[in-house]
């Protein structure tokens, strides 16, 4: 049974009904979180002017989460506005409480300075917040925000979100939105794991933007809430955001708060990733096709394999794509292995597809070669692609899905669909919906899905449109393989 995470918004309310608690509650319910408002301070303010701010006495808060914590315990406490320096010293109590009980409760800190209207909302200082940071997992400030927080004179969105991190907090986002020109980057960086994640959007000159700040911090919540990984939230949030900002038009008289829609699902919102990898090959071209148009011809069955024998035993039954993965051979094995791999496909005319060893692939002449992400940029794409081999790129969510897309190869992988034992996908199990929302961002590049999919499972996942379906333990652990691949055939015509 599925349950509706829940979302903590400590944050003032705001009046006019568009930042603060107000902005929190709309994309809560747009991105289908259940949200309970902690009220910090009761804001006077409409489009035009931040009129008085009266905090809440720390007794109520206190209240609050005391009849709260064992009703709807939190997944994510998110927090606004701190309207007074004794909330400030409360937090710094309540969090390390609440974390050393709950241990799975993640912090965003979306650190409101002065109102988007003008004016400032409390007496504490950026030096203030400084003691609540190593208490925040996430935390969302823009550029003058993190200035202010760091000290730091400077627009290098990388140097503030590294700055911040060394204050404490765990992923520090900083977004560019404010800065001058024709697209908005924001910055995630991951101190945990030492990475970047860059996201970017053409700018939309929006006057209505009033609580966009919020939404962005709630909607980065409710996606973490969910359970996603800090760059798929990243990316999501930003084309929640995009598609907000271009709802602007639908309004010819608007009194300027941001516009919270839906799930974000149509490509033209989701941002453009900028990563290393697009660095180092900054005019690719495509790589070869493997000779189907997406949505018309579809590739079926791929079943991934360790042998020869067990290329020998499928390639007859009419296989249109198959994959050698294997691991833990010496050179002279593999060197061995793939040159028999390849002379067998040619024979049955099937697409071979090598997993990771990409120059025994071009020495041998392969169909292709799979690549994963933590190999993207060891290997030599130029030479791959100059060999005419074709490319596919495993991605594991939206995120790795449009920073693969955007070097345009041959296909792209989506996993693990479902919990798997072939392999540890702990953290990065997408489900049927993850797949369907990769389908709709596809630019006529084939899909196939990959992890935890078996003869029960298949017809769901096939539903979904995708163009394959890969496969190793539904095969190789088969009472009887070849009948297996047959039953798959059927299923995936
Ligand atoms: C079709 C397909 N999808 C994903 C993978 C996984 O590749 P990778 O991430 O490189 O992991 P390993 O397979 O090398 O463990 C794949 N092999 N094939
Ligand atoms: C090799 C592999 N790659 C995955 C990914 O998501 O990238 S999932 C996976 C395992 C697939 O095996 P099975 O069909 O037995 O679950
Ligand atoms: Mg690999």
């Amino acid at each position: 049974m599925k349950t509706k995470p829940i979302v903590w918004s400590i944050a003032g309310a705001d009046c006019s009904g568009g930042a603060g608690i107000a902005a929190d509650i709309k994309t809560a319910q747009s991105l289908k979180v259940e949200l309970c408002h902690l009220i910090t301070a009761n804001t006077v303010q409409n489009s035009k002017s931040l009129v008085s701010v009266n905090p809440t006495d720390v007794e109520i808060l206190k209240q609050q989460v005391a009849t709260l914590i064992t009703d709807k315990q939190p997944d994510i406490i998110k927090i606004g506005l701190i309207a007074s320096s004794e909330q400030l010293t409360w937090l710094c109590t309540l969090l390390p409480d609440i974390k050393n009980q709950y241990t799975k409760v993640n912090v965003v800190f979306d650190p409101v300075g002065s109102a988007s209207v003008g004016g400032k909302f409390s007496n504490i200082t950026a030096n203030d917040l400084i003691k609540i940071l190593p208490l925040v997992d996430v935390i969302t400030p823009n550029i003058i925000e993190a200035q202010q927080l760091t000290g730091i004179n400077t627009s290098d969105t990388d140097q503030l979100a590294q700055a911040i991190c060394a204050l404490g907090v765990k992923y520090a986002i900083v977004k560019g939105g404010h800065q001058i020109g024709k697209s908005a980057q924001d910055v995630a960086f991951d101190s945990t794991l030492n990475l970047f994640y860059r996201v970017t959007s053409a700018r939309i000159d929006s006057s209505f933007s009033h609580g966009g700040g919020c939404s962005f911090s709630s909607a980065i919540s409710a996606f973490l809430a969910h359970g996603y990984l800090l760059r798929d939230a990243l990316a999501q949030a930003k084309a929640f955001m995009q598609q907000g900002f271009a709802k602007n038009g639908d309004f010819n008289e608007y009194y300027g708060a941001f516009e919270q829609t839906h799930w974000p699902q149509d490509k033209q919102f989701f941002p453009a990733i900028d990563a290393d990898i697009h660095r180092k090959y900054p005019t690719l071209s495509a790589f070869a096709d493997i000779g189907t148009t997406r949505g018309e011809q579809k590739l079926g069955l791929y079943p991934v394999v360790d042998s020869i024998e067990w290329l020998e035993t499928l390639m007859p039954l009419g296989i249109e794509i198959i994959q050698l993965r294997v691991k833990n051979k010496s050179q002279a094995e593999l060197d061995n292995l793939i040159e028999k791999a390849v002379a067998l496909a040619k024979n049955y005319h099937t697409r071979l597809f090598i997993n990771d060893y990409w120059q025994l692939a071009i020495k041998h002449g392969a169909y292709g070669v799979h690549i994963g992400q933590e190999d993207l940029l060891d290997a030599d794409l130029h030479a791959i692609q100059q060999a005419g081999l074709r490319l596919g790129i495993s991605t594991h969510g939206c995120y790795e899905f449009l920073l693969a897309q955007q070097l345009k190869p041959s296909y792209l992988a989506m996993g693990a669909i479902f919990p798997t034992k072939t392999k540890d996908m702990t953290g990065q199990i997408q489900g049927i919906d993850n797949l369907k929302q990769v389908l709709n961002l596809s630019e006529d590049i084939p899909v196939v899905a990959i992890g935890g999919i078996n003869e029960e499972r298949a017809p769901d996942v096939w539903a979904t449109g995708t163009d394959s379906i890969a496969v190793v333990t539904a095969i190789t652990e088969a009472s009887n393989p070849s009948e297996a691949v047959k039953r798959f055939q059927r299923l995936l015509f």
